[in-house]
């Protein structure tokens, strides 16, 4: 298995204030698995995509890439491996202001020592005629696909998506879910997305959907329905 999350457990806070947010998450993924993580608010989606990214650490249990748990990894290769095999897209794009769209987008190629033609991804992102902007000269949804584009340039084995569309109206958000879903189909990346929107569950490969910290449904999609048809 490519990816194994074994028994996480996470609270915050100690005392009378203390919370348990994840409560015993058990997940396995195979390479290339499109993933969507639902779950009403508070319910830990987040957390989870933090723990799983090594963005914050879990109080028990651990996870495994290709077999390695990050548990064992050093501080120094922990951050090496953040940096070559993760890419995050969050809903604030988080671009650097006096870098154009291609100097953004390259800051995410020196990460890895085997990113992406730019050129090439530059066309697939639907940027190329953009690529000299800064970001305060873009729109919201060019914006978010320059903030893809720079997860992705990595090639990452994994790709977290935290409400990738939270910020974006309707036609922008179906652009963008389009262009994750081109993504890991050409690439082969594994992709986690964390999403409020129940109807985004279709076009994935995996739905799970979280409550109270724990996993309430973990299902295989047997008919995907491609991005372009979501409906909401
Ligand atoms: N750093 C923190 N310190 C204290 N509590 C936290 C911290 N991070 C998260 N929490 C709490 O953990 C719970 C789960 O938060 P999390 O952001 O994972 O939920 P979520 O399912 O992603 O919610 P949403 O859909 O609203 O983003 C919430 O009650 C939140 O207040």
């Amino acid at each position: 298995m490519f990816l194994t999350i074994n028994n996480i457990k996470k609270s915050f806070g100690s005392g009378d204030s203390r919370v348990d947010v994840l409560k015993g998450i058990n997940l396995s993924m195979e390479r290339g698995e499109f993933c969507v993580l639902l779950g009403p608010s508070g319910s830990g989606k987040s957390t989870l995509l933090n723990i799983i990214g090594g963005i914050d650490a879990a109080d028990e249990g651990d996870i495994c890439i290709e077999g390695e748990r990050m548990a064992d990894m050093k501080e120094k290769k922990l951050t090496a491996y953040r940096r070559k095999h993760l890419g995050y897209i969050f809903q604030m794009y988080n671009l650097i202001p006096n870098l154009t769209v291609r100097e953004n987008i390259e800051v995410g190629a020196y990460l890895s020592d085997k990113p992406l033609d730019v050129d090439e991804l530059l066309h697939t992102l639907g940027l190329y005629d953009h690529r000299k902007k800064l970001p305060n000269q873009l729109s919201g949804g060019q914006q978010q696909r320059t903030a893809i584009g720079r997860a992705i340039v990595k090639n990452p084995d994994i790709l977290l998506c935290d409400e990738p569309t939270g910020a974006l109206d309707y036609q922008t958000s179906k652009d963008i879910l389009k262009l994750i879903e081109t993504v890991n189909q050409k690439y082969g990346n594994t992709v986690i997305m964390v999403t409020h929107n129940d109807a985004i569950k279709d076009m994935a490969d995996r739905v799970v959907r979280l409550r109270d910290g724990m996993i309430r449904k973990d299902y295989r999609n047997e008919h995907k329905i491609p991005a372009e048809d979501l409906e909401w």
